[in-house]
């Protein structure tokens, strides 16, 4: 007899994984070795930013009371007093009628206000001193980049969870972050079952296929920010693949495994979970692809039986192992970011459960459109290359057609949602 399983909604079947979804550790590495990690503590700016008035032209600086009056007709001159480059700092106050000439980036001198940029000004030599002179007046304030314009002390920044991108490590340089709190990676171990799986290298023979799923899936952990474990691809034997799947289970903090986890002669996924003792939280789930996706647990340590079809397996990571990898990465919104999008294409299969179609999104006009990018079948590998948005098309609908509204949930996106 065929074992009866029931399937339960998407849902719940992600909520019960994500109570076992664990805590983020976190590790110190050097800023430059932190690019593309999670930060693992909220920043804040511990000073202003820029921390001093600063000047943004090449120019003077002035008091722009003195320059009351200025015009075409009224020239107003100034004694130039010193000149200073950025990274200087005058050394004396500026009086009446005074100026310092100073460039893009130096600390606006005591008693300055304002700056002259130096195509406004004229500056000329008079009895072995140096002056300039302006033909229009100043406000106070003219021309300054002020103190904590940027970012005021104690002004938080960015939060714990966040990758850093580009933006991220300039701010860590900022504020002096030679080293850098991040999450440590969750290790997550990979193995492809079945014995019709030849390797990258290998030629085809007849009945057999190359192992696509585990350099997909290993793609799929480095992006979301976790360390895949390769372990390799194991026949279809109990034996063998209950020893690897044990002995793996030691070295990571979660293990993933692709294929023969369906009701087949030689899907023995669920019988290594009986011998293994694991808590099966669900063998079934009311959504296509990915209907057979199984996760179960052992001592809190997450097993996902991916299916063996290429397009379920992938969705099967990016609904139920992502949201745990971001957990673990200290992010509050682990799951995939939500949005409304205008369906481009027909899609008149009817829906008896919730489907996932790998489309493609893009934005024209101003308004998302979704398009599936390929046949709607979870054995399809080679549309997978386009997709960078799920579509999601709820169960008990009949079909859908061009301009209805449909949620997408998107790929690429690094930000993600809280639910
Ligand atoms: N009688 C039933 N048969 C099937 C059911 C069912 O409910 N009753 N479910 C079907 C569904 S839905 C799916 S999805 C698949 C899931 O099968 P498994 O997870 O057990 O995976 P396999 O049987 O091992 O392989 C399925 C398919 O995928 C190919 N495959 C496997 N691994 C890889 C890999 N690493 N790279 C590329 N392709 C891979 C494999 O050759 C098979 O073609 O079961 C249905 N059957
Ligand atoms: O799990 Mo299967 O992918 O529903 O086709
Ligand atoms: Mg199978």
């Amino acid at each position: 007899m065929v074992e009866r399983r029931t399937p339960i909604p998407v849902a719940e079947a992600i909520n019960r994984v994500m109570r076992y979804a664990g805590r983020g550790e976190e590790e110190i590495v050097p800023l430059r070795q932190s690019y593309g990690r999670y930060l693992a503590e909220d920043l804040r700016a511990d000073h202003d930013v820029p921390p001093f008035d600063r000047s943004p032209y090449d120019g003077f600086a002035i008091r722009a009371a003195d320059s009351e009056g200025a015009g075409l007709d009224h020239l107003v001159e100034f004694e130039v007093i010193e000149t200073i480059g950025a990274g200087q700092v005058a050394k004396q106050p500026v009086g009446p009628f005074q100026a310092v000439r100073l460039m893009t980036g130096a600390q606006i001198p005591q008693g300055c206000d304002a700056v002259v940029m130096l195509e406004l000004a004229k500056q000329y030599e008079r009895d072995g001193k140096t002056y300039m002179a302006i033909k229009r007046p100043f406000r106070p304030g003219d021309n300054i980049s002020f103190q904590g314009e940027d970012a005021k002390k104690g002004q938080p920044l960015v939060e714990k969870g966040t990758r850093i991108n580009p933006g991220v490590a300039a701010l860590l340089a900022t504020f002096g972050y030679a080293e850098v709190k991040v999450a440590k990676k969750p290790r997550i171990g990979i193995f492809a079952t079945g014995s019709e799986l030849l390797d990258v290298s290998e030629p085809l023979v007849p009945g057999k296929i190359r192992n696509s799923n585990a350099y997909m899936i290993e793609a799929q952990v480095f992006n979301s920010g976790a360390e895949p474990i390769y372990f390799g691809q194991l026949a279809d034997d109990l034996d063998a693949c209950f020893h690897a799947v044990r002995q793996a289970l030691d070295q990571v903090d979660m293990l993933i495994t692709t294929g023969g986890v369906s009701v087949g002669d030689f899907d023995y996924l669920p019988a290594i979970y009986k011998r293994l003792g694991a808590n099966v939280l669900f063998n079934k789930i009311a959504m296509r692809p990915g209907s057979v996706t199984t996760v179960a647990e052992i001592d809190g340590k997450l097993l996902f039986g991916l299916s063996g079809n290429p397009s379920a397996c992938y969705v099967g990571y990016e609904l139920f192992v992502r949201p745990v990898v971001r957990t673990r990465l200290f992010s509050a919104k682990p799951y995939l970011k939500k949005a409304k999008a205008t369906l481009g294409a027909d899609f008149p299969k009817p829906n008896p459960f919730t489907r996932f179609v790998r489309s493609r999104v893009e934005a024209v006009d101003g308004r998302l459109v979704v398009k599936p990018v390929g046949m709607d079948k979870s054995n399809i590998v080679t549309s997978l290359a386009f997709a960078n948005a799920l579509m999601v098309l709820p169960g008990g609908t009949r079909g859908f057609a061009v301009g209805d509204e449909v949620e997408v949930w998107l790929l690429d996106d690094d930000e993600g949602s809280s639910e």
